[in-house]
């Protein structure tokens, strides 16, 4: 006992803590019973941590070397008490992880919640959020636990009705590992009946790798099958063991959506059962993200921080790989440049892209679930990936201008070109709808030229690497100096050729008046409709680019961007007469400077000065209204 850590003391849960509590006391019926899931899975954890230290330090084990989890009913007291022999928890350990949530995960879930008990408690049922879940079934939990190689002075109990508070004490215990035992509630009693564990043992944790062991009125009894699920022939595991399974691993009620579980041979041997889940895991999208996959050395759990076993942008796969061939001792370290894992890496993702091909060759409907959580993610192997890019590149999806509610592949859109068209055109913005209406579209529309819509920000890092699919080039139709190409006649070319002599000293006073604003401005040949659009210089970033990276505190190179005025406006056709009568009057000058910022308008970009925008607009509605020197729009 010290100072800092007096022998009882009582703490408050943090605020998060307690709003998961609040929920468990009121979880619904029908989800009850994942509790012993979530407590045995805790402690098959805590062995599997042991076992890895206990690697390095035989000590550690103190003569128990088999993990062993055991479940002790007491119809009298009307407790139900979980016991492993586990790594343990020593008190700052205990303050840390039964006060606070220390997750990602669970951090996650409690930023989920909706506040409505209904659907709050539906995520519960999906995620799992571990320990916390024994208040749904009872009205005090005690732990005691002492951390495996300490003195046995330094055991520790803890304890709380789950409402604001714990106490956590300094005790003797001469066992390592944990003890949980519940207080069950009154209408909780069936955990007290050995037909009810034995049910929901079988159901939940029979893939458990240790014995959990019942131990009742008629002595021990091993209730589960106790052995590594990916170890044994695929052919013996049901599919039920599988799904089974997958709440271990995944920490969850719901369905995977397929799994893939073979065994490589060669120059390095090794197992895998990997997961695709059918809903994305609460943290995918935060930098910190638990690494889903767990790695094995002969069944001895190693770690489930191997990030170099899988690239992220596979991470929301779960599972396990096991690698017999690896040192038993191989530090977490010492993985980021082992050989071996380099290649069992190289492998599992040649096996998962092949898998998601066939998916989505032979069950369509799968792949666009798959598509539709994870798309995002599978596409930063584009620019991650590039020894797997064909193979990544077959597996993309993309909603087109002519098709924006179906996924399509670039092998459908260039099966649906137009024979004249050489390039895959695209096109990319924040979301759907302003790209769907997007004046750079114009001219596709007009021709039958479908054009790839792309909303991820992802995206512009994939047309960055991905510069041609099946030998066809990626084009960006606001990049550049548009060339048709085949898809325009040569009536069509001599016209414009024609116009842009017409035009061409507008376009100078135009350009003149802008200055700096733009880098250039000039003739349309992508409007039809629209009187203006901006476009960037071809190897420039990109508005939609730039303003990604700003976002993103990167640094972004100045570029400003081509104004592109379209020569069939009445609009721009009345400016020209203007410009023919007095190429210095002022309106040419300040409808420029609206042109452009309509045209910033059209695809969702910032004004850079929104009140010199307004203020234009209110000379020209003053114009409108009469009181103003001319009327010349009608
Ligand atoms: N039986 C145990 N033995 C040792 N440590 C434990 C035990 N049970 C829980 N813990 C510790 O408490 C932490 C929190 O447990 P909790 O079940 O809330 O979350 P988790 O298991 O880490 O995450 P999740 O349940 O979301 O997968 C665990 O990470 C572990 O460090």
């Amino acid at each position: 006992m010290t100072a800092e850590h007096p022998q009882q003391e009582t703490r408050t849960f943090e605020t998060e803590v307690q709003q998961l509590l609040h929920l468990m006391v009121h979880a619904l019926y029908s989800h009850r019973e994942i509790f012993l899931r979530e407590l045995i899975s805790n402690a098959s954890d805590a062995i599997d941590k042991l076992r890895f230290e206990g690697l390095k330090n035989e000590e550690l084990f103190e003569g128990q070397k088999e993990g062993r989890i055991r479940l002790v009913p007491d119809s009298e007291a009307g407790t139900l008490t979980i016991i492993d022999n586990g790594i343990g928890m020593d008190r700052d350990e205990v303050v840390e992880n039964l006060g606070t949530i220390a997750h990602s995960g669970s951090r996650a879930f409690v930023d989920r919640l909706t506040g409505d008990e209904d659907q709050d408690v539906e995520l519960i049922g999906q995620f799992g959020v571990g320990f916390y879940s024994a208040f749904m079934v009872a009205d005090r939990v005690e732990v005691t636990t002492r951390r495996a190689g300490v003195d046995t002075s330094l055991g520790v109990r803890w304890e709380s009705d789950g409402t604001g508070s714990y106490t956590v004490e300094t005790i003797e215990r001469a066992e390592l590992g944990t003890a949980i035992t519940l207080h069950l509630k009154d209408d909780a009693r069936e955990f007290l009946e050995e037909a009810e564990l034995r049910r929901v043992v079988k159901t939940y944790s029979d893939h458990i790798p240790y014995p959990v062991v019942l131990e009742g009125g008629e002595g021990e009894e091993t209730l589960n099958e106790a052995s590594a699920l990916w170890a044994r022939p695929r052919n013996e595991i049901s599919e039920e063991e599988y799904r089974n399974f997958y709440a271990h691993v995944a920490h969850g009620d719901t369905d995977p959506l397929t799994w893939l579980h073979f065994h490589a041979e060669g120059t390095t041997e090794y197992t895998a059962l990997l997961y695709l889940p059918s809903q994305p895991p609460l943290d995918l999208w935060q930098p910190e993200a638990r690494h889903g996959v767990r790695l094995y050395v002969r069944r001895v759990f190693i770690t489930d921080q191997a990030r170099d076993l899988l690239p992220t942008y596979l991470r929301f796969l779960r599972g396990v790989v096991d690698a017999p061939d690896l040192p038993l001792n191989v530090s977490r370290e010492m993985l980021q440049s082992d050989q071996q894992v380099a290649r069992i890496r190289k492998g599992v993702v040649k096996r998962v892209l092949k898998r998601l091909a066939d998916m989505a060759e032979n069950e369509p409907d799968r792949y666009r679930k798959f598509w539709d959580n994870f798309g995002a993610v599978l596409k930063e192997g584009i620019p991650e990936d590039s020894a797997n890019q064909d193979e990544l590149a077959g597996l993309l999806r993309f909603h087109t201008s002519k098709r924006p509610d179906e996924w399509v592949s670039l092998a459908d859109y260039k099966a649906a070109m137009r024979d004249e068209q050489k390039a895959i055109y695209y096109l990319t913005g924040d979301d759907l709808e302003t790209l769907k209406n997007s004046p750079q579209l114009e001219v596709f529309k007009k021709k039958g030229v479908e054009v790839l819509l792309l909303t991820d920000p992802v995206d512009e890092w994939v047309v960055m690497h991905l510069s041609e699919y099946d030998g066809t080039p990626l084009t960006s139709v606001a990049h550049g100096d548009l060339d048709l190409g085949e898809l325009e006649s040569e009536e069509e070319k001599q016209v414009e050729e024609a116009t842009e002599a017409d035009y061409g000293s507008l376009v100078g006073t135009l350009k003149d008046r802008l200055g700096e604003a733009v880098s250039d401005v000039r003739l349309s040949h992508r409007l039809t409709d629209s009187p203006s659009c901006i476009v960037a210089g071809e190897n420039a970033l990109g508005e939609h680019m730039e303003r990604l990276l700003k976002a993103a505190n990167q640094p972004v190179p100045e570029s400003q961007p081509i104004l592109e005025v379209n020569p069939d406006h009445p609009l721009v056709q009345t400016m020209k007469e203007i410009h023919g009568t007095d190429p210095a009057d002022k309106r040419l000058g300040e409808w420029g400077w609206l042109l452009l910022d309509q045209a910033r308008l059209a695809q969702g970009a910032p004004l850079p000065d929104p009140a010199a925008t307004a203020r234009r607009l209110s000379e020209v509605m003053n114009d409108l209204a009469g009181s103003g020197p001319s009327r010349i729009i009608t």
